[in-house]
């Protein structure tokens, strides 16, 4: 039986005092980037915990002895575009021989459907772990279809991990994926009738790239 996923919220003090930061409407393209990377290098540190390690020969200056090191094929972080490539840099400093996939999606403005443009992943997914990763988890239609296309590809370890989630993404994922584990920043109330998270930081795609 396939294990059941957690649910976590990484608040940090420095997580949240950095959430604050890109919240507010006036932080410019810039500060934006750099704090995104920052918030996403802080939850790596987190979501990583569970790494397989193995028993591993080094000799010191002093002696041989045996300890731990990272085991296993490489992490692979899947950023959903636009707007998961602002946390893709942050991971890579903590995780610098992570692969990186990349899944392309667009949500209509109206019905707020999900519509996959771009898939490109490495080889072995199936004994990868695997961090997909998107500031914002809204209705959830996006993250469901990341993880859709992952496991169509023979992914099984799979983790979400977004800035800013709303009750009703969190369920919805859950719901469809009930095995994967799934990390925020922080959850936030609720979504307004355009599928904005409320109070959210609007569109983060938009504020990563300086677009309208
Ligand atoms: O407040 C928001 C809400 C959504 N986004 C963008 O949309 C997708 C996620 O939306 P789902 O409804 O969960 O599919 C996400 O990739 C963001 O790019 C946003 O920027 N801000
Ligand atoms: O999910 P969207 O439509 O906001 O896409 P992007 O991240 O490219 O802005
Ligand atoms: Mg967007």
């Amino acid at each position: 039986m396939a294990k059941l996923g957690k649910f976590e919220v990484l608040d940090h003090p420095l997580i949240q005092h950095k959430l604050t930061i890109i919240r507010n409407e006036n932080c410019g393209t810039r500060e934006f980037r750099q704090v995104v990377n920052e918030i996403a290098e802080l939850m790596a540190y987190e979501v990583s915990r569970d790494m397989p390690l193995e028993d591993y020969e080094v000799k010191t200056p002093i002696t041989k002895t045996v300890q731990k090191r990272l085991a296993g094929k490489k992490v692979v972080i899947v950023p959903i575009l636009r707007a998961g490539l602002g946390m893709v840099d942050g991971i890579l400093e903590l995780i610098p021989a992570a692969k990186v996939g990349h899944v392309g999606m667009y949500r209509d403005e109206k019905t707020l459907k999900p519509t996959e443009y771009f898939v490109k992943m490495p080889d072995n997914l199936a004994s990868r772990d695997i961090f997909i990763v998107d500031p914002m988890l809204a209705t959830g239609g996006s993250a469901i279809m990341a993880v859709d296309a992952l496991k169509k590809r023979g992914a099984v370890n799979i983790k979400f991990v977004c800035l800013v989630a709303a009750p009703e993404g969190v369920k919805a994922l859950r719901d469809a994926h009930p095995d994967i584990d799934v990390f925020a920043a922080s959850l936030d109330d609720h979504l307004d009738e355009n599928g904005y998270i409320v109070p959210g930081l609007g569109d983060a795609g938009d504020r990563l790239f300086g677009t309208k």
